[in-house]
């Protein structure tokens, strides 16, 4: 396979959220698949399916009955045709009038079977209009649903453009397999089980004939179809999926692409997966034809085996012309279904293929769980306590707490520094049980965060993020998220406490002005106050300000401070800090090295430590940053 390198890198460990920083993913070492470690399979998929018919098992098994029956109106059929044939073929013996009687009965007996088999159809079809939707977007949404609840790592791990085209992929996964299942294979297989009943009933050979070469041919099919066509179309999807990934990653990056002026450059790397995709198709695509190919000919080979049989019958004086028709009629219906049953194999193996990376996301594990039963977190004073914390993130070696203690009493102001790496965010992610430590405790007042629902802990836990993210929607429902009941009167009120309502004014659109995807149309101060006003909206008991590394000016930069002092009062803060300057201040700041606090005291008590690592980052501060 190609190395392209379009994994990206190891989990970006930046934003307290856990969102991916937007990057250009650099080119590197070969493409991991996220879903590495829980293979896609035959029958992981088939159970995601059973589970979403089991669902709508009344409707399913209408379907099954109606189709089933309408199989068997089809293949009696044939025994109509060969009656009126046989009573056609004896007006000399049984005289006109009674041979009328025989053909018009016969007739009749056909038209009512036609009849029936299409009001049947008719059902069929309705039902599966019904159906086929509902399971669709049910499956979407339970994926969806899952992928949101899925850690911070695998979201930093994965591609967006990816997952969000194995969901649609995966919907219309469904639309395929109740055609190719309920609608097509369904019928046939009925057809070819009374067919070879109705056949065995007259001639025992024929039976016997008709059902090995059936036998054979399904057997020949589904093996094709599964072994020698399905491992192609799964390498195949595996591009497609890329594809979308690398159009995502730079439409969604195509402020640093134009930067760099770097269109060529993406270009290319589009059209580097595209070959992978186009060669792993063509090889799929050739399979299809060979395996088409070889079922024609066992087609032609069981046509040529019953024809040559009920001939030789009919030249044994074993068969009549109404045998003879009833047989070539029959082989009719069976040849159609037959030749069908390729065609809906191949579908079926398609969908199952479009259907298996849903399978496997609705399956991945969530490593972060509500336990059975959890109740909401009522609202805390707001005391964080880590009781002898040990904690390594998943699969890396290295561990970042051993035996970490530490108390911060409600209502404290407490600043995070140290050098990078030191420990700070991953305090707060464990504060948000992102992660669930190996041992000990992360206490809020006196609860355990593992004994309460991951939504109401992080409800109590308003956040103003490094880099703020926005939703593509409008300013209000931006700082509304924080409050979906909000009025717009609180939410003008946030904004004003926030100093965002000076620049949310000044737009014609006002409050009603879209921000663009991740909030692109505003400045990274009016991003940074925007976040604030949710801040104020959420009026949560603790508080995490990362605070921006990207220097702002200082008008923005004075009103952001003064916000931030307002949004402090009376709530147990904790403010990651980049620049010194901003948590002079606070109650309290703690020094973070290696997983470890080094120093622990309010500003002016650290900066008496003559050889303190705060007053070494105080001094070393070149224009305000702290290097790490
Ligand atoms: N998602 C992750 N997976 C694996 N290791 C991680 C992850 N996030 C952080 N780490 C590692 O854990 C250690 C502590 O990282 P953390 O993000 O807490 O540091 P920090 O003090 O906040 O750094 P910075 O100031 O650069 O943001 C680092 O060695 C880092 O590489």
């Amino acid at each position: 396979m190609t190395d392209i390198g379009l994994t990206p890198g190891p989990a970006a460990p930046s934003a307290l959220s856990g969102q991916t920083p937007v990057s250009v993913p650099a080119s590197g070492p070969a493409p991991a698949s996220d879903t590495a470690d829980l293979k896609p399979s035959l029958r992981r998929t088939w159970r995601f399916v059973m589970r979403h018919w089991r669902r709508h098992w009344g409707l399913v098994l209408a379907i099954v009955l109606a189709t089933t029956l309408a199989a068997v109106l089809e293949i009696i059929l044939p025994v109509f045709a060969g009656k009126l044939v046989d009573a056609l073929s004896h007006t000399q013996t049984l005289g006109r009038d009674a041979v009328l009687d025989l053909a018009l009965t016969a007739l009749g007996s056909m038209v009512g079977l036609g009849i029936g088999m299409m009001v049947l159809r008719i059902c069929v079809f309705t039902g599966l209009t019904v159906l086929t939707p509902r399971m669709m977007t049910d499956a979407a949404l339970e994926t969806f649903r899952r992928v949101q609840r899925l850690s911070t790592d695998w979201h930093a791990n994965t591609f967006v453009g990816s997952t969000v085209r194995k969901i649609g992929r995966g919907s219309w996964g469904f639309d395929e397999l109740n055609d190719a299942i309920l609608l097509a294979m369904l019928p046939s297989c009925a057809v070819l089980v009374g067919a070879v009943v109705m056949f065995a009933l007259h001639w025992s050979l024929l039976g016997a004939v008709v059902l090995a070469g059936a036998v054979i041919y399904v057997t020949v099919t589904v093996t094709l179809s599964l072994r020698y066509v399905a491992p192609y179309a799964t390498r195949s999807n595996r591009w497609d999926s890329r594809m979308s990934a690398v159009m995502a990653d730079a439409i969604g990056c195509n402020a640093v692409v134009k930067g760099f002026g770097a269109e060529e450059r993406e270009e290319h790397r589009l059209e580097r997966v595209q070959t992978g995709w186009r060669r792993r198709t063509r090889a799929t695509w050739f399979r299809g034809t060979r395996s088409a190919l070889v079922q024609q000919l066992m087609l032609v080979m069981l046509h040529a085996g019953i024809v040559g049989l009920v001939v030789w019958f009919w030249w044994q004086g074993l068969a009549s012309a109404g045998d003879l028709t009833l047989a070539l009629t029959a082989y009719g219906v069976i040849h159609a279904h037959l030749s069908d049953i390729g065609h809906h194999i191949r579908t079926f193996q398609r969908a199952m293929n479009d259907l298996e990376d849903m399978a496997v996301l609705s399956d991945w594990p969530l490593e972060v769980e509500d336990r059975a039963g959890a109740p909401d977190l009522p609202r805390p004073r707001g005391e964080i306590r880590f009781e002898r914390v040990s904690f390594t993130y998943p699969a890396q070696q290295r561990t970042v707490y051993r035996d970490f203690s530490l108390t911060i009493p409600a209502g404290q102001r407490v600043g995070l520094v140290g050098p990078s790496g030191s420990g700070k965010t991953t305090f707060i992610k464990l504060v948000q049980r992102l992660y669930d430590v190996q041992a000990g405790a992360v206490l809020l007042d006196d609860t355990d965060v593992r004994t309460v629902t991951q939504a109401s802990l992080r409800r109590q836990i308003a956040i103003v993020q490094q880099e703020p993210l926005l939703f593509h929607r409008s300013l209000a429902d931006n700082i509304r998220y924080a409050r979906p009941d909000a009025s717009m009167a609180e939410v003008e009120a946030a904004a004003a406490l926030a100093h965002a309502d000076v620049f949310i004014r000044r737009l014609p659109e006002g409050y009603a002005t879209p921000v663009g995807e991740r909030g692109v149309k505003l400045s990274g101060g009016e991003r940074q106050r925007v976040a604030l006003a949710r801040a104020f909206l959420a009026d949560a008991p603790l508080l995490i300000l990362d605070e921006a590394t990207s220097s702002l000016d200082s008008e923005s930069e004075a009103m952001i401070q003064d916000a931030m002092e307002r949004l402090m009062q009376g709530r147990t803060t904790l403010v990651v800090a980049h620049r010194l300057s901003t948590i002079r201040s606070l109650d309290r700041i703690l020094v973070f090295d290696q997983g470890m606090i080094r120093e622990d005291g309010d500003h002016d008590t650290l900066m008496r430590m003559s050889d303190g690592l705060y007053r070494r980052l105080v001094d070393r501060q070149n224009g305000g940053l702290i290097e790490g």
